[in-house]
């Protein structure tokens, strides 16, 4: 017994814990980042590849394998040209220090700038009814729906996006992503759901909001041009009529990561709203 318990605890056996929590992490944060992107068409292909490798190995199939080998040697170039603009994001995610969470507070900085500067938007414009969909990328990558829209690559300030969603304005049209606390696009097209649940007062801006709370786990908000009304969607919730009290606390909770506290807080916050009548599709 006592054996086993030192062999548990070998030094050999905590570092290859540590080994595989830290590949498990990487894998789970790359897979993330690529849901929802073409990245995962093509990882699909890279498993392909690996797949026709074994084969070939195991069959001795020297032919195959040397093209999969020349195949493998040349993808990993093609790759970083590929997806250079992923790949200098990342580190700059990195030299931020938004990996390590003690080095986080800048960032929370930023995220607490976000939800004034959205509050700020949502007041304007529901008191007016101007009509507005806000979309803010969380892990999902929304590269697939940020290649639709118009580049702004700006701060957000509620200036700017009251702008962008005055009416008969060239950038008015369609959805803002905002991606790592700016503003990436405007005017951007969002994935339709087709889901019969949604009232049928509601239209396509709506459903567009709805649409790309089920293929990722984007906030987004819409302001509705006919009634003023403040709706979010996330993670396939859809909740009308938010009062400022409610979405200034959705947004605490879900924008605002408290680490582990962020979780049980945006549970206990759809529990609240559940019970007071919000909708789960
Ligand atoms: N797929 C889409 N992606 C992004 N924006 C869209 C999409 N479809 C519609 N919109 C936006 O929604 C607007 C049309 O809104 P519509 O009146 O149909 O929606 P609604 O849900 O009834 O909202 P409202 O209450 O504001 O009228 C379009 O002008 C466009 O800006």
């Amino acid at each position: 017994m006592q054996d086993f318990l030192s062999n548990i605890l070998r030094w050999s056996t905590v570092t290859n814990l540590i080994d595989i929590l830290v590949v498990w992490y990487v894998v789970y944060r790359l897979i993330m980042l690529v849901r929802g992107t073409k990245a995962v068409q093509l990882l699909k292909g890279v498993f392909v590849i690996v797949a026709i490798k074994v084969v070939s190995l195991i069959l001795q199939l020297h032919t195959v394998g040397y093209m999969v080998d020349m195949i493998i040697t040349w993808s990993v170039p093609a790759m970083v040209i590929i997806f250079q603009p992923e790949i200098r994001r990342g580190l700059e995610h990195l030299g931020r220090g938004s990996v390590l969470p003690w080095t986080r507070t800048d960032e929370h900085q930023q995220e607490e700038r976000l939800v004034k500067e959205l509050d700020k938007a949502i007041q304007y414009m529901s008191k007016r009814r101007i009509g507005a969909l806000i979309t803010i990328q969380q892990n999902t990558g929304l590269e697939d729906y940020i290649e639709t829209g118009i580049p702004i690559d700006a701060d957000v300030s509620g200036e700017l996006l009251i702008n962008i969603f005055i009416p008969n304005t060239p950038l008015h049209d369609g959805a803002v992503i905002i991606r790592d606390n700016r503003i990436a696009v405007a005017a951007a097209y969002l994935p339709l759901s087709e889901s019969s649940l949604i009232p049928k007062e509601l239209g396509t801006r709506h459903r567009a909001a709805v649409g790309i709370s089920e293929v990722t786990d984007a906030l987004t908000v819409v302001i509705s041009e006919e009634t003023g009304g403040v709706t979010v969607t996330t993670n396939n919730h859809l909740i009308r009529d938010l009062t400022r009290t409610d979405y200034l606390k959705l947004f605490k909770a879900q924008l605002i990561p408290q680490d582990t506290e962020k979780q049980n807080r945006f549970q206990t916050f759809f529990s609240d709203l559940k019970r007071k009548g919000g909708t789960k599709r």
